[in-house]
């Protein structure tokens, strides 16, 4: 038996990984290969993002929230394709700081959000490295045979939603690099939507009925919308002025001197994991209510026309943002 605080690899999978494995397909974390079953009448959904210490988190975050915020990046991937995530592969590049404690307190983030979206460890890889500490994940979800909304769909006509609010992660960043002055309740919220952004996977359903296009919002609202009208060969008007606020982020924006910069800020700022979507206007008022019943917040951001790319308009005049969204240049 390896002493408790043994860091290998092999001790990490077995005691650590093992108990969030799925109960078959993951063959007791103990062969090359995880193998599932085909599911008759659906598609399987693949999706895959990385995080990397300093870019895509603090050194000080927590491992465990850092875990959960792993799990939601992809699972907000899934989730705009109207798909249910089941599982997941995980590669984990250990950097020198992580001992024991701190892969246990990782572990004890994953469980709970496999609790918390039903979803089980399939496999994966664990190394070492002399480099940042770095994870990434696969995720794996099932969707109606034919039905998974892309980015394409998007028709002239068409209404466009986002859910929840913009600007959190961003603004949230901030809050837990302590370079933002707010009321502590504030800065508590937007550093908690930055840790542990809430996917919204409970949503999924109404995308799959009614969606044109979708996609999530991960490297900025105006970023997202343009790969939607890109793909799709229209053209993306947003309005800037109706961008949903948290009330945190509303009381950010009451001490901004230049609105529509800061507004073109929380618009490109990324991190957000909520839905932006298309669905036909006579849709408008359904979706309206399947997102009142689900307490989910919507609201139009735009519309789509003939022609191509995005144009972003702040009080009906155009404008042109100095940046759309994050890259990794
Ligand atoms: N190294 C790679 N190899 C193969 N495909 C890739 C690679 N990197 C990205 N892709 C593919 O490119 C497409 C766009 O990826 P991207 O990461 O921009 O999407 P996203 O996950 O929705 O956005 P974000 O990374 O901001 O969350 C996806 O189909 C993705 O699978
Ligand atoms: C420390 C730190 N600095 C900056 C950011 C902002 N950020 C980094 S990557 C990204 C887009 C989504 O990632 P990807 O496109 O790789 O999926 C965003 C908004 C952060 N989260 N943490
Ligand atoms: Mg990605
Ligand atoms: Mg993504
Ligand atoms: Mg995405």
């Amino acid at each position: 038996m390896p002493a408790i605080d043994a860091v290998g690899e092999f001790e990490t999978i077995q005691r650590l990984f093992k108990p969030l494995a799925h109960p078959e397909w993951a063959r007791g974390l103990a062969d090359d290969v995880a193998a599932l079953p085909s599911r008759p009448g659906y598609d399987l959904i693949l999706t895959k993002d990385a995080l990397v210490e300093g870019v895509h988190f603090l050194p000080e975050d927590p491992l465990d929230t850092l875990a959960q915020k792993l799990l939601r990046v992809n699972l907000s991937d899934i989730a705009a394709k109207g798909a249910v995530p089941f599982g997941y592969l995980l590669a984990c590049h250990w950097s020198e700081r992580c001992g024991w404690p701190e892969r246990e307190a990782f572990v004890a983030g994953l469980r709970r959000d496999q609790a918390l979206f039903d979803i089980y460890l399939l496999g994966g890889d664990t190394v070492s490295t002399p480099g940042p500490l770095t994870f990434s994940v696969t995720m794996l979800g099932w969707v109606p045979a034919g039905r998974a909304v892309h980015r394409g769909g998007a028709k002239p006509g068409d209404v466009v939603f986002v859910t929840g609010t913009i600007g959190d992660g961003w603004l949230g960043l901030q809050a837990c690099q302590g370079t933002l002055k707010l009321e502590q309740d504030r800065l508590d919220y937007l550093c908690r939507a930055y840790r542990q952004p809430l996917p919204q996977t409970e949503f999924a359903d109404a995308i799959l009925k009614s969606a044109t296009a979708s996609a999530d919002v991960s490297d900025g609202l105006m970023a997202d919308a343009g790969r939607i009208a890109e793909a799709s060969g229209v053209c993306i008007e947003l309005d800037l002025e109706v961008t949903p606020l948290s009330a945190a982020a509303d009381s950010w924006f009451a001490g901004r001197v230049d609105e529509e910069a800061a507004l073109e800020q929380l618009a490109s700022g990324g991190d957000d994991y909520q839905i932006i979507f298309t669905v036909p206007a006579s849709q408008e008022e359904a979706m309206r209510r399947e997102a009142d019943r689900r307490h989910v917040r919507l609201t139009r951001v735009g519309q789509v026309v003939e022609g191509n790319g995005l144009v972003v308009r702040y009080r009906g005049e155009d404008v042109t943002p100095a940046k759309t969204g994050w890259t990794h240049d």
